[in-house]
């Protein structure tokens, strides 16, 4: 990304592997101060053009003694621009300014009371006695570097904060960033416009403007394909897009037939007729359900429609002209979990996702959300006029309806789930809920139960009720919706779909259930 098109003031943050790390960056951009996020190798000439006007390092898991600490290049620490560490951070700092680290007697981890001593910049507009802050670590400042004073201690922290304002040096052993740390907010607000004089002037407006520029200038006169789902991500990048390069962009849409009822055509009236680009779309269904014919196993599942997606992308984008940059949604979370200092974790599920495509098709990629989370890609979406809809949707898995029919999917189970669906979707909307939860959906399962209906036995099938609440997807509750809700969303699906006698409610969370069924 070249800056130069950004008018506003930034701030670096060098990520040492923190789990909090993205939590700076959001306290930072909640104050409307542009930031990016970006390894701590980061090469100094990089860090120059950035020209941040002020730098943020994070925690880690490491210890600054650890052979193969992660460091920085002491040439950060003379930019002239200030710095503050937080946790290792502060640790690193102390140790390449010529201070001392050492192993604590006893870790902290949770809540501690702070003493601040005396006034500084950083602790402005704080109190004095017994401040909440949260700690987690196990080193701790044995003696600070020349210069630098106490800020503030804590019963096992003596040096708990300190600071060098002549050459603009901070550091804090708690964490800030978080909920837990009540002042944390102020503490961050004091650093950002008081330290570093930033002014608060990052809006969504200037991060659209500041993209488009962006865009335009690594495309040149190239062409971008874009694989459209009509979900909140792929939406905003193909109207950023658009808005960049206009009728160079190409968008496909593949209708896998497991799509939701009308999904298709609203797609086309957003994208083609109101948006006004170009827009393929593929109807593949036939070739998705010949392949998942007698197939029951959930995993093998996704990888069936996994693949045959990639088919399908790749051939329809081969057909079009000259293409060579290929447009993703790929959001903070997803980076973060690609480069995090994390090891191999267990496969629970085969997200589908395009993520093949750019090495099979020698494209290159252009991920404009890549610093965002998914609450800041919606009020992006807000700022280029996307319709409410699209921008508030709940996420809808790229296999579609395939995981929510528990065993084989067939063209008579996609209907009666597409149905089903279609009435929960309206009832939590006519209710108020749809905005309240993370996710509503109907999974139907393979079972069949015996009911009566206008004095008839019945012997029909059975939907799972599915509303889950949720920041991340990582975790999640089920919803505690009103009773007569759930009794409404129950009598429309058992009255009007046809095959379905009984409805239940899944009270399950996420650990140790999933989300999906599938
Ligand atoms: N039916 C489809 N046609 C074309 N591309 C698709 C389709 N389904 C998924 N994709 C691609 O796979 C990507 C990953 O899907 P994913 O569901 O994670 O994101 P999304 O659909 O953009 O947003 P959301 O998470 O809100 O559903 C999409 O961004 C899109 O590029
Ligand atoms: O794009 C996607 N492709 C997939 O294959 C996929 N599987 C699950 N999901 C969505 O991810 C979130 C977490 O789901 P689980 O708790 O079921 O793993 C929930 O929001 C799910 O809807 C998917 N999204
Ligand atoms: N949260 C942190 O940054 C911890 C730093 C270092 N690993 C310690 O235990 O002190
Ligand atoms: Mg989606």
């Amino acid at each position: 990304m070249d800056w130069d098109h950004l008018q506003e003031d930034r701030i670096l943050i060098l990520d040492f592997g923190s789990q909090t790390t993205q939590l700076i960056a959001r306290r930072v951009r909640e104050s409307r101060v542009y930031c990016e996020i970006h390894p701590y190798h980061m090469p100094i000439e990089s860090i120059r053009r950035f020209a941040p006007r002020g730098i943020i390092l994070s925690g880690s898991p490491a210890s600054v003694h650890d052979p193969g600490a992660p460091l920085v290049d002491p040439a950060v620490l003379s930019l002239g621009c200030p710095v503050l560490g937080i946790c290792y951070g502060m640790q690193l700092m102390a140790h390449l300014l010529g201070g001392e680290v050492e192993r604590a007697e006893q870790r902290e981890y949770g809540p501690a009371l702070i003493t601040v001593e005396g006034p500084s910049s950083l602790f402005r507009d704080i109190e004095r006695e017994d401040v909440r802050v949260w700690m987690s670590h196990g080193d701790r400042i044995l003696r600070m570097p020349t210069g630098f004073k106490v800020l503030a201690s804590s019963a096992n922290s003596p040096v708990a904060a300190m600071g060098d304002p002549q050459r603009g040096f901070f550091a804090v052993q708690f964490h800030p960033e978080v909920v837990h740390t009540p002042c944390g907010r102020t503490l961050l607000d004091n650093f950002l416009f008081h330290i570093c004089r930033c002014r608060p002037t990052w809006t969504m407006k200037s991060f659209v403007e500041a993209s488009i520029e962006a865009i335009r200038e690594k495309v040149g006169d190239g062409h971008v394909i874009c694989a459209l789902s009509g979900g909140v991500d792929s939406s905003v990048v193909a109207v950023l897009l658009h808005k960049a390069v206009g009728p160079r962009l190409h968008c496909i849409f593949v209708d896998n037939g497991l799509l939701r009822k009308g999904e298709s055509e609203a797609v086309q009236r957003v994208f083609r007729d109101h948006f006004d680009m170009n827009l393929t779309v593929v109807d593949a269904a036939r070739q998705f359900l010949g392949r998942l014919k007698g197939v029951t196993d959930p995993e093998e599942k996704r990888k069936i429609i996994g693949n045959l997606f990639i088919e399908i992308f790749e051939r329809e984008a081969q057909r079009l002209p000259n293409v060579r940059y290929l447009a993703q949604g790929t959001l903070y979370p997803d980076v973060i979990e690609s480069v995090s200092f994390k090891g191999p974790s267990a496969t629970i599920k085969t997200h589908h996702n395009v993520g093949g495509l750019p090495e099979r098709m020698d494209l290159e990629l252009i991920e404009p959300l890549r610093e965002l989370f998914k609450d800041e890609v919606r009020l992006v979406g807000r700022e280029l006029g996307l319709p409410e809809r699209i921008i508030m949707r709940h996420p809808f898995p790229g296999p579609g309806l395939a995981i929510r029919i528990i065993g084989e999917v067939t063209p008579e189970k996609l209907r009666v789930l597409r149905e089903a669906d279609a009435l929960v979707m309206e009832e939590m909307e006519a209710a108020g809920w749809y905005d309240k939860v993370w996710q509503a959906f109907a999974v139907l399962l393979p079972v069949r139960s015996v009911g009566v209906m206008g004095d008839e036995r019945t012997y029909d099938e059975v939907v799972a009720l599915r509303v889950v609440e949720s920041v991340d997807a990582m975790t999640a509750d089920w919803a505690r919706i009103p009773y007569e809700l759930m009794a409404g969303i129950s009598n429309r699906i058992i009255n009007e779909v046809p095959g379905v006698n009984r409805v239940v409610y899944d009270i399950s969370s996420k650990p140790p259930s999933t989300i999906e069924w599938e």
